[in-house]
């Protein structure tokens, strides 16, 4: 914190970068503090919350987590049983966890790091629920750190990864906090009891959204990490003999690895696109909202939930991609690759569940849908649901931007189709609106990820076609853009072509084209992995080094490992000599051993 005040760095964005530079492979135990815990105080609490307690927040006089996560629920928020209960006698809220499962279980850092949290409690006030709110609470003592008395905190254990995390739990017994430690920006409660309600009761639910913004960037970032340790590595490793009695090969020069690799890195640019072109507009949507402004909050929440579940499934599934295209060594933690997987796969899970997301976004296709089909305005960027599906596709050997991103509009709008008329039959057969919503619910994944995926490829061709780049580079982000475009319809054939849009000479040429694009991106396949410029030390990786100097770096690697401190191990002394001793003691083992 200091050292980032002596180089004043004053934006978050800067301060974040600074925090992965100072801790590389390990998530900072603040991370939640500064990317939940002060944002929510700016933008939940009233003006005068804020001044109050923003500057603690960020001079860490005060030290924070999200705590809204039970036992018993993490995605049905409105099932949250903690209950805040208003005394207006004291001018106090009462905290309570009533049951077991109502104990608060995961929040980050609350186990032994923050002082303070912001505790998502079903409000109660004149003998009424009003729903979740949230409420800043005091959790441990300022002067000694120890629990505030009516707690009951600690860590919940061993997790797959997050080890710089020390997720907790968290019990309260009739805990009291000021009334004026509710955050009152949308919602508040008079002194009398009464209770003032939000335009908009989702509008509690903002820094979830705000993070799921954030996530769609960390699932570019570790994509393109893994991937710059693959494919530099395969450019290092030679194996097997492609020419036979040649000298072996580079292993990126066998197509299959191509075929995994490439791709990948297409993917890592296109998530990078796509997550600032996410970013913007959540600064847009989100100033809107600040200002009252509410009009574009479902599509806000749709695009984030969508894109949020949608790129850390991709990225994660190509993160195990990269780890298995560098063979053993890439199993080992010497590659960097396991920590990058362990640390980012809770993404499927934390800040929505990656199922439960993708519903939401489907929930609001399909209200888009119907409105289309009533030839109400859509916003742009869910206007191709009103696509001719009668419309064959015009892609030609050049597999031009226009038709590719045609092609994805086309497979959307079509699966979206699909899933709404089958939720429509299903109400015609006389089923209740939720059951003919969750006997639809398949194909509305399928189809919420195809509306995902025509979000990043139209994102990524519209940028190429905007931005002034000089043409060299134009020319190999233009190869890039159409192998990802091209891959996802060879590799999700079956989608595009259910409705015969593509004829067989088209499904040939895309197949052609995407082999042919591995040859041409293999000769700046490792400039493309140097270009995002990530130093060793942020890379952790004896594979992924910029010098190549990788059997040098595996074998000090492994001589520091702790268990060469020694050359006989003490368990040969506690375990392995007693037991051969009393195995040669044995009457029926031959001397001649
Ligand atoms: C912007 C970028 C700037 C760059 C700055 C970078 C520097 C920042 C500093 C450092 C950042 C570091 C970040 C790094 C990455 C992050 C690391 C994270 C570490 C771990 C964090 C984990 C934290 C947690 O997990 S916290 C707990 C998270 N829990 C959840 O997400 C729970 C998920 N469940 C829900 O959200 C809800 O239960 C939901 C939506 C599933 C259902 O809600 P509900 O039942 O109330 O509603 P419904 O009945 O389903 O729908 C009714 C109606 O409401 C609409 N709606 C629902 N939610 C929202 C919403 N959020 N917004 C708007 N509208 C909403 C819904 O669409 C329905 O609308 P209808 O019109 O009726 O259809
Ligand atoms: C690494 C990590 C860090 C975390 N940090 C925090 C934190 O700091 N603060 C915090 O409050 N929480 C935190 N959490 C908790 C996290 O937010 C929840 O685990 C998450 O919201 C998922 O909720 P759940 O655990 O209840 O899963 P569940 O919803 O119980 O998921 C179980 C299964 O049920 C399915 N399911 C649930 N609802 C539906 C539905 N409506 N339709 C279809 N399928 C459904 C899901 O798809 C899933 O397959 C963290 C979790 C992890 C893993």
């Amino acid at each position: 914190m200091d050292r980032m005040e002596e180089l004043g760095f004053r934006s978050e964005t800067d301060r974040q970068i600074f925090r992965e530079a100072a801790a590389p492979v390990e998530l900072s135990p603040f991370g939640l503090h500064s990317g939940m815990f002060v944002p929510t105080l700016e933008r939940q609490g009233t003006p005068e919350q804020s001044r109050k307690w923003v500057p603690l927040g960020k001079s860490f006089k005060m030290i924070g987590t999200y705590a809204q996560t039970e036992l018993g629920h993490g995605t049905f928020i409105r099932g949250l049983e903690t209950t805040a209960t208003f005394d207006p006698e004291t001018q106090e809220f009462i905290l309570d966890s009533p049951t077991l499962s109502s104990i608060k279980y995961w929040p980050g850092n609350v186990a032994k790091t923050v002082n303070h949290c912001l505790v998502m409690a079903q409000l109660y006030t004149q003998g009424k629920c009003h729903g979740t709110h949230l409420f800043l609470v005091q959790v441990r003592n300022m002067e000694d750190h120890t629990i505030m008395p009516g707690l009951e905190i600690g860590d919940i254990g061993p997790k797959l990864g997050f080890d710089g995390v020390d997720n907790g739990f968290m019990r309260f017994n009739k805990y009291r906090i000021p009334r004026m430690n509710m955050l009152m920006r949308y919602a508040k409660v008079l002194e009398n009891g009464d209770y003032i309600k939000p335009k908009n009761a989702k509008l509690t639910y903002g820094a979830m959204v705000m993070i799921r913004v954030f996530i769609v960037m960390d699932a570019f970032k570790t994509l393109s990490r893994a991937a710059v340790i693959a494919v530099r590595y395969s450019a290092v490793r030679r194996q097997s003999e492609l020419r036979p009695g040649g000298e072996e090969a580079q292993v990126m020069d066998y197509q299959t690895q191509q075929y995994k690799l490439f791709p990948l890195l297409a993917t890592s640019y296109a998530f990078l696109l796509a997550a600032e072109g996410m970013s913007q507009i959540y600064a847009k949507i989100s100033s809107d909202i600040e200002r009252g402004n509410l009009e574009d909050m479902p599509q806000l929440h749709a695009l984030a939930c969508g894109l949020k579940a949608f790129c850390t499934w991709v990225a994660c599934e190509g993160i195990e991609v990269c780890r298995m295209s560098c063979g053993g060594h890439g199993y080992s933690h010497a590659s960097g690759i396991p920590k990058i997987y362990a640390n980012i796969v809770g993404a499927c899970t934390y800040e929505g569940e990656n199922t439960v997301m993708m519903l939401q976004t489907a929930r609001y296709l399909s209200k888009c849908y119907i409105r289309g089909q009533r030839g109400e305005s859509l916003p742009e960027l869910i206007q191709y649901l009103t696509t001719d599906l009668n419309v064959k596709s015009t892609l030609g050997e050049d597999c031009s931007f226009e038709s590719l991103v045609a092609a994805y509009s086309h497979r959307a709008a079509r699966m979206v189709a699909v899933a709404c008329k089958l939720q429509q039959t299903n109400k015609k057969k006389g089923m209740a609106g939720h059951d003919a919503w969750n006997k639809s619910t398949v194909p509305f994944i399928a189809a919420t990820k195809a509306h995902c995926h025509l979000f990043i490829v139209r994102n990524f061709v519209t940028i190429l076609s905007q931005k002034k780049i000089d043409p060299a580079t134009h020319n190999v982000l233009s190869q890039l853009c159409t192998l990802y475009a091209v891959y996802g319809i060879v590799e999700n054939m079956g989608e595009f072509m259910q409705d015969g849009y593509f004829n067989q000479d088209q499904v040939s040429i895309l197949n052609r084209k995407v082999l042919a694009l591995l040859e041409d991106i293999r000769p700046n396949a490792v400039a493309l992995v140097d270009a995002f410029d990530y130093p060793d030390h942020l890379l952790q990786s004896c594979l992924g080094r910029y010098d190549g100097q990788v059997y040098e770096a595996l074998y000090e690697y492994s001589k520091s490992s702790p268990l060469n401190n020694t050359d006989i191990h003490s368990s040969y002394y506690n375990y392995i000599r007693p037991m051969m001793q009393k195995r040669s003691e044995s009457k029926n083992i031959s001397a001649k051993l």
